[in-house]
């Protein structure tokens, strides 16, 4: 039945009166939007040494990369991230407004939106400052498994848009060899229909036992950003030990939209250590240390507790810090002297 046309009736409401129901986040002025204070992101202190170590590691790679210059900023994916939007808005209202973030994916797009920053989208800036993200493991030349959160395609994508490509990972993460902590497997991104195929071809290149990931408080399997399927391949050490043949034999598969397998593409990666330190490891070999152990170093204390950084965790590491490389003024931060 066709919709009738709508009649306006003289002293009726016409459609502009009426009155909907406000959005979910009311629209912000673009004034208000660079004015919100950093202590209006939430992020939960770090609990324990794991996320301690993911906090100093996520602040020192802020601190190093994203310096004043950098206005298009790709934010990744994982539990590390958050640290990293916290130690980005730390850094001002002033530097933030004029810069635009592009997420990888949902939540960090909610990060993104919930910190008040001006969110992008990689269609409109195909062309990234640097991008910082997570890893699920990290070998010694910097390859990456990622994928654990099903996020990889948008996060290659978004590696490969920027100038940097930078990792933030707990101490855990560091390994020799891809496969060794990580056991689950390498997640690969496959268009829905071809799961199946996927699987066996997966099998005939030598996975032990890939297995479609299923949801855990839904029936099936989970559903990507990209409305996908994830299976997860494990590979033998030997496979592992060479991903970027594997990743290429993976990637080549009819179907395979993605495979969570990054090679040579970090700039750098910072682990965050047990013992409140930071170790960055850079593309072409070097390390950097960062520790409690320069004094010349030593800055005020933090904020009290409940402002800014310190009331996300800042407060309870370590107090002293280097001053920040970006050109741009942050409160303390865990991340101290170098030792190369
Ligand atoms: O798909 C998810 C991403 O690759 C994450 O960056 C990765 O899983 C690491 O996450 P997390 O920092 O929580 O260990």
């Amino acid at each position: 039945m066709p919709i009738p046309p709508v009649v306006l009736t003289p002293g009726v409401s016409t459609p502009a009166e009426v009155e909907y129901p406000p959005p979910l986040r009311p629209k912000m002025p673009s004034q208000q939007v660079t004015t919100v204070p950093a202590s209006s992101v939430s992020v939960a202190p770090p609990t324990n040494v794991v996320e301690a170590a993911k906090q100093l590691a996520a602040w020192t790679a802020v601190d190093k990369h994203v310096t004043k210059d950098c206005q298009v900023i790709g934010i990744g994916s994982g539990s590390t991230v958050p640290y990293v939007v916290e130690r980005i808005v730390a850094q001002g209202p002033e530097v933030n407004k004029d810069r635009v973030f592009i997420p990888t994916g949902f939540q960090s797009k909610e990060l993104i939106v919930d910190a008040h920053l001006r969110l992008g989208d990689v269609d409109q800036y195909p062309h990234i400052d640097v991008t910082i993200d997570g890893a699920d493991e990290v070998d010694k030349d910097l390859n990456c498994i990622k994928g654990g959160g099903a996020c990889h395609l948008r996060e290659k994508v978004l590696a490969e848009a920027a100038d940097t490509w930078v990792i933030v990972a707990d101490y855990r993460k560091n390994s020799e060899v891809l496969g060794t902590n990580w056991t689950q497997g390498v997640p690969v991104e496959v268009a829905p229909f071809a799961y199946a195929k996927v699987l066996y071809n997966l099998r005939m290149l030598g996975s032990t036992n890939p297995k479609l990931r299923m949801a855990k408080m839904k029936a099936g399997p989970i559903v990507s950003d990209n409305g996908n399927f994830v299976i997860d391949a494990p590979f033998n050490e030997t496979e592992m030990s060479d991903p970027l043949t594997l990743l290429t034999r993976i990637k080549m598969l009819t179907g395979v939209v993605e495979v969570g397998l990054f090679c040579h593409m970090a700039k750098a990666v910072y682990f965050g250590n047990q013992d409140g330190s930071v170790m960055a490891k850079f593309y072409d070999g070097h390390e950097e240390h960062y520790d409690n152990t320069s004094p010349s170093n030593e800055v005020p204390p933090p904020p009290a507790a409940g402002a800014g950084a310190a009331k996300a965790g800042g407060a309870s590491l370590s107090q002293t810090t280097k001053e920040a490389d970006t050109g741009v003024q942050p409160p303390p931060a865990p991340a101290l002297g170098v030792h190369q």
